[in-house]
């Protein structure tokens, strides 16, 4: 009988992972070290780290927005050479097509699939009913409020249907009022769709209240410190004793990275 052999395929994974740039005045930064990450199908990872550790720059590398210096970067066995739309990116800064509709960003991937108008109308309506916006689908981009941006942002990230969805801070230029919002309902579309997210966030309690794993960054060069699963169910009570307690694991992760970081003498 033949040895049947399974290898597992994942949405995203790296090998050995490193990326260095050089400057035109000669300064070499290594901006991440030997990062080797196997991200599964409908996982939510969200990836902390102090600033400057790397993150957004490993959010592009997977992007396939900027090439690795070293080592594997693979989705679904392939490599990574170029931005596609079975990876739609989520930024800070909306990233958003002024001279269109909102219908219109939202449908604007859906018209790179090859998917016809009628349906494209359809599939964006869901979207834009899921969040919360179908009475603004006419509306230009500028008569929007940040918060309101995102949310087409994420709409148009959904829509497309893509394998991965890679989210760069979005919530980090929103109020708090709205990011709390927003995090729901981000959490509400993700168990609807069942999408794999890769999330960069600056702030430890949003990263608990919504991922399915952790990943803490070390200070330049940037390594995975550590991983953790918070074993809470969804929704996730920020008040609670484990939520206080991870919070607490996760701050002293991040402090020590932080001082070690400021030590120029390393
Ligand atoms: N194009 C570039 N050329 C040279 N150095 C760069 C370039 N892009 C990023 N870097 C450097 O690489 C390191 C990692 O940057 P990156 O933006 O990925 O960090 P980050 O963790 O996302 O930071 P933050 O949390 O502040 O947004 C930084 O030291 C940065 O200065």
């Amino acid at each position: 009988m033949e040895n049947i052999v399974m290898t597992e395929t994942f949405p995203l994974s790296t090998r050995r992972l490193n990326k260095t740039y050089y400057s035109d005045s000669g300064e070499t930064v290594v901006a991440l070290e030997e990062i080797n990450l196997n991200i599964e199908t409908g996982e939510f990872v969200v990836i902390v780290g102090p600033s400057g550790c790397g993150k957004s720059t490993l959010l592009n590398i997977l992007a396939g927005l900027e090439p690795a210096t070293n080592g594997e970067v693979l989705a679904y066995h392939q490599p990574i050479t170029q931005p596609n739309i079975e990876r739609s990116m989520v930024f800070q800064n909306y990233a958003l097509f002024p001279w269109l509709s909102v219908r219109g960003n939202v449908e604007f991937g859906l018209e790179r699939r090859g998917i016809s108008r009628q349906l494209r109308r359809k599939i964006a309506e869901n979207y834009l009913n899921l969040v919360g916006l179908i009475d603004f689908a006419d509306k230009r981009i500028h008569e929007l409020s940040g918060g309101m941006k995102q949310r087409v942002a994420i709409a148009r990230a959904f829509a497309v249907d893509p394998q991965v969805i890679l989210m760069d801070e979005p919530f980090g230029a929103l109020d708090a009022l709205t990011r709390r919002f927003l995090q729901g309902e981000l959490l509400r579309i993700w168990r609807t769709d069942r999408k794999t997210i890769v999330f960069i966030t600056h702030s430890v309690p949003e990263a608990i209240y919504l991922a399915t794993r952790i990943i803490v960054m070390t200070a330049r060069p940037g390594r995975i410190k550590t991983q953790v699963i918070p074993n809470l169910p969804h929704p996730r009570e920020t008040t609670s004793e484990a939520f206080r307690e991870l919070e607490h694991d996760l701050y002293l992760a991040l402090d020590e990275e932080l001082a070690r970081g400021f030590n120029f003498s390393e």
